[in-house]
């Protein structure tokens, strides 16, 4: 395991990677978060746009959804052609939305299409931003828990996203272990219940549990206000790790420790919370 993904030779075809998502005008979150993510880690990232938002480091004013059937076209434009080794879900906005990702990554074999997984696919289930804005309908729950999750190599909830899901309000190791078993049950291959919004630990702890292995991930925390981005850049990571054809629990360790690193080099920006950053990549080594 190391801090960096292996990296093309100048002229060859990189591994690719899709993230199906929301853009975020700020340039902190959702598909401009997952697109620096992937480049920094040396993976050609493509996109699947599901929605446009106005948004600022301090919240969200507008969001215009882009019609579910082009979105599934960008998909299937770019697996039949380009070809991606995995496949990522960030905000999806709207139930006609997210059946139209269902439908069309179960025919071109990303994620538990029930014939064998073929394109791992990671599942961010976002529902807000961290101001608090919606960023899926209410009446689009149903969908992401009972359509999406169930074709998720991994789910990657934040703890507002576990309650949403589970009912489970997270408060330690136990309630994080009892959310995680109840995401399995929902379908999920594999569940990370991240432990970033529990402000009072020290560590910032995430459980990532398939039901029979079950692994502890732990950084200290940073201090730090400017996270926004963080959950997109976690699990753009973690589909950029499984691309290059890493097992879940190696992806998301390598995820986490580049997310960490995000954290510490994230900056302030606007009046309200800046993005982590991967520009920490770009540093001349041992600075
Ligand atoms: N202050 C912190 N220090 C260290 N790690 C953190 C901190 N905050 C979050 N993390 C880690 O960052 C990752 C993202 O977690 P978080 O809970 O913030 O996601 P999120 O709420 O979905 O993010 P966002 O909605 O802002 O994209 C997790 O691995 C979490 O443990
Ligand atoms: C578009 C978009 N996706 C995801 C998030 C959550 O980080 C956000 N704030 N905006």
């Amino acid at each position: 395991m190391d801090w960096l993904l292996p990296v093309s030779r100048p002229g060859e075809t990189p591994v690719r990677a899709l993230t199906i998502a929301g853009s975020d005008s700020g340039g902190g979150a959702g598909i401009q978060a997952d697109m620096r993510t992937m480049s920094l880690c040396g993976v050609h990232g493509c996109v699947a746009v599901a929605a446009v938002t106005v948004q600022n480091s301090v919240g969200v004013t507008g969001v215009h959804e882009i019609p579910p059937e082009t979105v599934a076209a960008q998909i299937r434009s770019v697996v039949t052609d380009i070809g991606v080794g995995a496949a990522k879900t960030g905000m999806l906005s709207s139930a006609p939305i997210i059946e139209a990702v269902v439908a069309e990554c179960a025919d071109l074999g990303i994620g538990n299409t029930g014939r064998g997984q073929k394109i791992p696919l990671v599942v961010d289930p976002v529902a807000a931003s961290m101001h608090g804005d919606p960023l899926l309908r209410s009446d689009a729950l149903d969908a992401l828990r009972d359509l999406l999750i169930p074709q998720a190599t991994i789910v990657t909830p934040n703890l507002d996203e576990v309650r949403l899901l589970t009912g489970i309000n997270v408060v330690d190791s136990e309630t994080q272990a009892h959310a995680a078993e109840k995401l399995l049950e929902l379908g999920a291959e594999w569940a990370l219940i991240k432990g970033g919004h529990l402000r009072s630990s020290a560590e910032s702890r995430d459980l990532l549990t398939n039901g029979t292995e079950r692994h502890e991930l732990t950084s200290y925390r940073v201090q730090t206000g400017n996270d926004h981005g963080g959950g997109d850049t976690l699990a753009a990571a973690t589909a950029c790790a499984l691309a290059h054809g890493y097992s879940v629990p190696g992806a998301v360790t390598f995820a986490k420790r580049w997310v960490t690193k995000c954290l510490e080099s994230a900056y302030p920006l606007g009046a309200g919370h800046g993005p982590v950053s991967p520009l920490w990549r770009l540093l001349p080594l041992g600075s």
